[in-house]
């Protein structure tokens, strides 16, 4: 396996445009993540967030402009062991009937011998539903699991590759308190190993102390890339403008722009 080395890239878009329905929704994106970078993907509804990390693992074709992945254009690239996704929740709610383990252990295929299972990655399975608090499920079918719950399942899939990059789609929407912190402290983890990190949110949340850089899109376009925007937050959410809470009463509330 090819060590990536600190500041190399593990992403890279450049001015890469896609279509949805013959619809323009990205329209000449770059994106870097670089070796041990947690990138936040932030941008109102619609867009093209989830879009852009679809086109990352080849699930939207991309009309112009190059993907690499640790290098190596993504057309060629064949090591997705090395590659953990979360897809965003609601589209992988498929309603086949799963156990916990069988979901988890899908994800361990990529790195499975002949794709079969044996003690090794059947331990590996283990250990990730440890760290996801969810060993005591790991025969519960995942129809009979609550969000924060079946969040923690996609997050278990992903890692049981013992990923180096992990990409989520909003990891945190309508995952209760407890399961956030969790996955906080789980993505805490990883990166404290080495992972880099390409994470879709509306808002940082728990995650901000661990956010490196944000890239926000408005309308398929790069609007911003660099620190993490300040107002982000439930204040910053399309819809909302962004009041000072020292503000002088009445004063005007202050449009970060980025978000809406
Ligand atoms: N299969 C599709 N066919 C046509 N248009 C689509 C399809 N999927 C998404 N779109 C449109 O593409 C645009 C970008 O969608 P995308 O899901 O990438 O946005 P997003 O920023 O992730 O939004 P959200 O925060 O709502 O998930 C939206 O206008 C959406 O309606």
């Amino acid at each position: 396996m090819k060590a990536d080395q600190p500041g190399e890239p593990v992403i890279s878009l450049r001015g890469v445009t896609a279509e949805l329905g013959s619809r323009p929704v990205l329209r000449g994106i770059d994106l870097t993540v670089h070796h041990g970078e947690v990138v936040a993907l932030l941008g109102a509804n619609g867009s093209g967030k989830s879009t852009a990390v679809r086109t990352v693992i080849g699930q939207v074709p991309v009309t112009r402009g190059e993907i690499e992945l640790f290098g190596t254009p993504r057309r060629r690239f064949s090591d997705w062991g090395r590659v953990g996704y979360v897809p965003q929740r609601t589209t992988a709610a498929g309603g086949v009937p799963a156990t916990v383990t069988e979901v988890v252990s899908s994800g361990r295929l990529s790195r499975a011998r002949f794709g079969i299972l044996r003690k090794a990655d059947r331990e590996a399975v283990h250990q990730v539903l440890e760290l996801v608090g969810m060993a005591d499920h790991a025969k519960q079918s995942v129809d009979a699991l609550s969000g924060g719950q079946h969040q923690r399942v996609l997050i278990a899939r992903a890692l049981a590759s013992q990923p180096d990059l992990l990409i989520m789609d909003e990891p945190m929407a309508g995952v209760d308190h407890a399961s956030q912190e969790m996955l906080a402290e789980t993505l805490r983890e990883q990166v404290g190993q080495g992972a880099s990190v390409l994470l879709v949110l509306h808002e940082l949340g728990p995650l901000e102390p661990l956010i490196n850089r944000a890239v926000v899109l408005r309308d398929g376009c790069v609007a911003h890339d660099g620190p993490p925007p300040p107002a982000v937050g439930q204040h910053a959410l399309p819809g909302h403008d962004h009041v000072h809470p020292h503000a002088a009463h009445g004063a005007e509330p202050v449009r970060t722009g980025l978000l809406s």
